[in-house]
């Protein structure tokens, strides 16, 4: 059974908890009998608020599945998960759909950006759908933060993999999402548009209170987070606050020395 360390559920977060996703003994499995995979295998874990938190782990460990899982895009074969007070596991499809519409901001390393609309109109895309204006002062804010003042016009195929991914990041963060779940949002970029995506997520949760939750292989990466899990096996087996990317590089060492990186 995985234990993973609780934060106070109260705390100074203008009447918010100060968690902002919870999973308790969360277990997710695949296929039956021969094939069974266990993907999630008792997970507890609390994600704060306004914290940026890196899920690190080998391939194959359960990363993606507990992203999808906390997100509400993926079924759990048992256990809860909760976003701020609101069970996720317990949601029937129609409010699970209102629920990641309306609270969760996702960043894929596939952009996901619609190639006929221009970045303000990919960026303003779920909330259009959602009916809800945008807050004018809110995505110039967001927009000027990502650097794409000069861009909005521009379509995907006329943006560089960098721009676009920061197309997606500032489509997730102008809804105000309470929480942003992202999949190697740069593992498609080179290392200084990489870079640049990383310090702004950073200072979308220094500066904005953005709650972030990423998985990662790229020590760098989790090196921008204040929290790093690291996930084997299906479990979480460690964790580190205030990484750098020195540190995650020797924890990483030490998992391969127990054998547990493929
Ligand atoms: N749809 C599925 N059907 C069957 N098994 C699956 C499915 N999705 C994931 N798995 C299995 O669950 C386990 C965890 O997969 P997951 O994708 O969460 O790992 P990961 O840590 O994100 O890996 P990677 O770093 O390679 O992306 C793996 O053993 C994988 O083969």
């Amino acid at each position: 059974m995985t234990t993973a360390v609780s934060i106070p559920r109260t705390g100074g977060s203008g009447g918010h908890t100060a968690v902002a996703a919870r999973a308790r003994q969360v277990v997710k499995a695949y296929g039956s009998g021969e094939t069974r995979v266990v993907a999630l295998d008792h997970v507890d874990v609390d994600i704060a608020r306004s914290q940026y938190t890196a899920i690190m782990g080998p391939s194959g460990s359960g990363k993606s599945t507990l992203m999808h899982c906390l997100a509400g895009l993926d079924t759990v074969t048992s256990g809860n998960i909760y976003i701020n007070e609101t069970e996720v596991t317990g949601l029937k499809d129609k409010k699970l759909t209102q629920l990641r519409r309306d609270r969760i901001g996702f960043i894929f390393q596939a952009f996901n950006l619609l190639p006929t609309l221009n970045a303000i109109e990919n960026i303003t895309l779920p909330m259009d759908i959602a009916g809800r204006k945008p807050d004018r002062a809110w995505l110039d804010r967001v927009v000027d933060t990502v650097g794409l003042a000069g861009r909005l016009k521009h379509r995907p195929n006329q943006l560089s993999g960098g721009q676009q991914q920061r197309v997606a990041v500032a489509r997730a963060l102008a809804a105000r999402p309470e929480i942003i779940f992202g999949d190697e949002p740069t593992g498609n970029l080179d290392s200084r548009a990489g870079a640049e995506v990383l310090s702004f997520l950073r200072r979308s949760v220094d500066e904005l209170g953005q709650t972030i939750v990423m998985v990662t292989h790229d020590p760098v990466a989790a090196s921008y987070a204040n929290r790093v899990l690291y996930l084997a096996d299906g479990r979480i087996v460690d964790e580190m606050y205030n990484p750098t990317a020195e540190l995650v590089l020797e924890r990483m060492k030490h998992f391969d020395a127990r054998g547990r990186v493929s």
